[in-house]
């Protein structure tokens, strides 16, 4: 158990039963499941772990909810937007507290993920007034055009353990804004910090049923019946490619609208001519956040001959200096890994890489102990048969490999299936744009290693997702285009 000096007070706080309806209940049976430390393995409390039948109640709640919610005026969805935003900054020092507790990260990360979450609030809140249609004459002049967008109905959201509050703020967020309600089911291992913000809305006065969390350790069983109910009219997942593409075919079923945020393999381009140290100071961002945890992390460094080895041993000072620890020590940059599970895949993906030549120049291996940590790592010497370079390695963990010129690095760059986001780093605009061009992912980083932002379209291409969240793009996933033709 952590030392800090808030961590009991902040766990007996916490809620953690189901919220359903507007009501705070016990799971069908009284079932609990354990929530726990990952920086030492002990269980910091049990939450309501619901069947099911509380996902059907759920639902039932969300769908009891939804006609009234859509008449709600945009005015009044957006100021319950606002006093969310403003909530999540006065709690925000608890709320980084018990997600660092239940998720790892440290204290300074938890609270930069609160700001970032209580921004799609921000955003959203001002969308909610945006929302708007058109009304025009018809090419042949006989008769109107009226187009008008409404709330798409109730949404199921299933959010990931790595960004527990921000993945849901930038669905919730929108799905408040259009109108519609919704069902959230947060990942087994964080289900706190999603408690934490029903509680927080329910305060900044959203109503009964508009919003019902169901933390679960039966993730699959509890969807799919909701999936295939005709009453669902969204699905929302952030999570890996794998269950993104089983998701994708449960909701075929109904034709239901998706939103698929799902895996990445983000390459880290540097060209001879880039800011070298800025680079490396970006390169700490794109790979540590989250130590790694982030479908946005730099997942293989790719970076022009003629500067790798400089490149290489600023990455390795920079990751050497770094204080691993419980992430509510002071003190601590890199706290755990999320499980067993998610350091074995990183284990076995450095092995692999070191067995077909690569050198560990800092790092290469689990620190041995509680918790589940894994030391900051720069690899040199990758080949390119190492599985590092194709699978998503969510771990500190930095291959490099390098390329001689411009059509190579780009090649290199788009050998993936997947394409959420590159960071390219060169000073030469016309490059930049060149390169920009031919990058095939949803996103770019250029020259710096950090995309997020709750104002601009997140979001991948190939098997890196479907849709977009935040900024305009992000609004637009919750609302249907209704037209009517007008005869005068
Ligand atoms: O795993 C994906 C998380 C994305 C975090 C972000 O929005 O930057």
């Amino acid at each position: 158990m952590s030392t800090h000096p808030d961590a009991r007070r902040v766990l007996d706080d916490a809620p953690t039963q189901l919220y359903v309806g507007g009501s705070w209940r016990d799971a069908d049976g009284g079932a609990t499941m354990p929530v726990e430390d990952p920086a030492t393995g002990e269980e910091l409390c049990r939450v309501a772990d619901a069947s099911v039948a509380d996902g059907r109640a759920a639902l039932d709640a969300a769908v009891a909810a939804q006609a009234d919610w859509r008449g709600v005026p945009p005015q009044e969805r957006s100021e319950i937007l606002h006093r969310a935003f403003v909530l999540m900054q006065e709690r925000s020092d608890d709320l980084a507290l018990l997600m660092t507790l239940e998720m790892g990260k440290s204290l300074a990360e938890s609270k930069g993920e609160i700001a970032y979450a209580a921004e799609f609030f921000r955003w959203f809140s001002g969308e909610a007034l945006r929302i708007d249609g058109y009304f025009k004459q018809a090419a042949n002049g006989q008769s109107r055009v009226l187009v008008m967008k409404q709330p798409v109905g109730p949404c199921l959201f299933i959010t990931p353990w790595n960004f527990p509050a921000a993945m849901g703020t930038r669905k919730i967020g929108p799905a408040i804004a259009a109108g519609c309600t919704m069902v959230v089911k947060p990942a087994e291992q964080t289900p706190l910090s999603m408690l934490a913000l029903a509680r927080l809305l329910e305060d900044a006065g959203l109503p009964a049923g508009v919003l019902n969390v169901v933390p679960t350790s039966s993730s699959a069983d509890l969807a799919a019946p909701l999936i295939s109910d005709p009453r669902l009219r969204k699905l929302s997942f952030t999570g890996s490619t794998e269950v993104g593409r089983t998701l994708i075919s449960q909701a075929s079923e109904q034709v239901l609208k998706v939103s698929m945020e799902l895996g990445g393999n983000a390459p880290f381009v540097v060209f001879e001519d880039a800011d070298l140290d800025a680079a490396v100071d970006q390169a700490m961002v794109a790979k540590m956040r989250n130590m790694g945890e982030a479908c946005t992390s730099a997942n293989r460094f790719h970076v022009q001959d003629t500067v790798a080895e400089e490149f290489a041993a600023k990455l390795a000072d920079r990751m050497r200096a770094l204080t691993l620890g419980h992430g509510a020590d002071e003190g601590t940059d890199i706290g755990p890994l999320i499980d067993a599970d998610q350091r074995g895949k990183v284990t076995e993906l450095v092995d692999d890489a070191v067995a077909k030549g690569a050198t560990a120049v800092v790092g290469g291996g689990v620190r041995e102990g509680a918790g589940y940590f894994f030391e900051p790592t720069v690899l040199t010497g990758v080949t390119a048969d190492a599985r590092l370079l194709k699978e998503e390695i969510f771990g500190p963990v930095a291959p490099i490999a390098t390329f001689h010129d411009e059509a190579e690095a780009i090649a290199a760059a788009n050998d993936t299936e997947f394409g959420l986001v590159s960071y390219l780093f060169t000073r030469d605009l016309s490059r930049a744009l060149r390169v920009s061009e031919a990058l095939e992912t949803g996103m770019i980083g250029l020259n710096q290693g950090l995309v997020s932002n709750a104002g601009a379209p997140f979001g991948g291409v190939k098997q890196s997702g479907l849709g977009r969240e935040g900024g305009n793009e992000g609004l637009a996933e919750y609302l249907e285009t209704k037209y009517v033709a007008v005869k005068l």
